[in-house]
């Protein structure tokens, strides 16, 4: 009836429903919110934040609800010589902002305004990237300081095939390392004998996706250890025994897409649990009802209802967290 929203297989009373101008107006409120000590203290991320309030408005259906001209030159001025990028102007280059750089630019169509501008071009961006690759165990460090994590190695496929340049590096290797982390309740840890963790799920079986390597996950026994992640009020946890978390709908749910297990999960219990961590006033999504909300849990909670199909929400990327537009696109599926 009127005023109610219809999500995937029912009814919701309309104060769940998604707050779409809350959200767009949230995000685009973030940049200029310099007076707040909370923007300086996050500025170790900004890129990051970036790229997860891009990818929140092109899902909401307003991708140009930030200024492109303004982002792209804050996304070229965070780029060192070495072809890398630091997470804001200044700080040393790294794997991670490396990769919410090249999401960014593919998302608003502007990678080849690197070398238009005299900046390292496409290539450049892919050697720092594959320079990272550990050549005897395929491993990846962030940066040159050699920490290595599950986190990097698929930071570095998820980069190199937006680029199509995963020529770059040696993906056999790369695969064999994600095997080593596997464990017997057919879940990943960050590093091989690490105990099962959603995230390191999601980076394990992503890196696997793009090497079009699914075939060694073993889907059944994954695909129940995640759908366990399910709690009585409809959110997902990251491990057993933890609290629900509205990032993890999503490092959980693109798991099971990614092994097509997503129907495993309650998706109604779910997407009730995602609406209720939104601020609906000031807009934004927590991490679960009541606290504080931020760009972080926003562009995962909204993901995680895209990929439950709720209504005017744009198709999601279960492997890349961006529009599925936009990686069919780049990859040239
Ligand atoms: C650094 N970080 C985290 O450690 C969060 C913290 C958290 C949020 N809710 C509960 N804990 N944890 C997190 O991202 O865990 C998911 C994850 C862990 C390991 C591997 C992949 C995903 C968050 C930032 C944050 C810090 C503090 C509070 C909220 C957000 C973060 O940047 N996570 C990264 C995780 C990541 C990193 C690299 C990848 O290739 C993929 C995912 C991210 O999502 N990048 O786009
Ligand atoms: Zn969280």
């Amino acid at each position: 009836g009127p005023g109610r929203a219809q999500v995937a297989g029912g009814n919701l009373p309309n104060e769940l429903q998604l707050a779409v101008e809350k959200h767009v107006k949230y995000i685009q409120s973030l940049d200029t919110r310099k007076d707040e000590l909370e923007y300086w203290l996050t500025e170790h991320l900004r890129l990051n934040g970036v790229y997860w309030g891009l990818t929140a408005l092109h899902l909401l259906g307003h991708p140009d609800a930030l200024p492109r001209h303004e982002t792209v030159e804050f996304v070229l001025s965070c780029q060192h010589d070495n072809g890398g990028f630091g997470p804001a102007p200044g700080h040393d280059p790294h794997m991670l902002y490396t990769v919410s750089a090249v999401q960014i630019l593919v998302t608003v169509d502007a990678l080849d305004e690197l070398e238009k501008r005299g900046k390292t071009g496409r290539e450049g961006v892919g050697r720092y990237i594959a320079q990272l690759q550990d050549r005897d165990d395929g491993s990846f460090a962030g940066d040159e300081w050699g920490e290595t994590d599950t986190r990097f190695l698929f930071g570095a496929l998820n980069a190199l095939s937006l680029m199509r340049l995963l020529s770059y590096i040696d993906v056999t290797k790369a695969v064999a390392y994600v095997q080593a982390c596997a464990n017997f309740d057919g879940g990943y840890g960050v590093s091989p004998g690490a105990e099962s963790h959603a995230g390191q799920i999601f980076v394990c079986v992503g890196a696997l996706a793009i090497a079009d390597r699914l075939d060694l996950v073993d889907k059944d026994r994954l695909g129940s250890w995640l759908s366990e992640r399910q709690l009585n009020n409809g959110g997902l946890n990251g491990r057993p025994e933890k609290l629900e978390d509205v990032c993890y709908s999503w490092w959980v749910m693109s798991s099971l897409a990614m092994i097509g297990k997503l129907g495993w999960i309650d998706k109604d219990k779910l997407s009730k649990f995602i609406l209720q961590c939104q601020d609906p006033e000031l807009g934004g999504m927590a991490d679960r009802p009541g606290d504080a909300v931020d760009v972080f849990h926003t562009v995962f909670g909204i993901a995680g209802l895209s990929l439950i199909g709720y209504p005017g929400l744009k198709p999601v990327d279960p492997i890349y967290c961006m529009p599925l537009e936009v990686v069919n696109r780049a990859v040239g599926r």
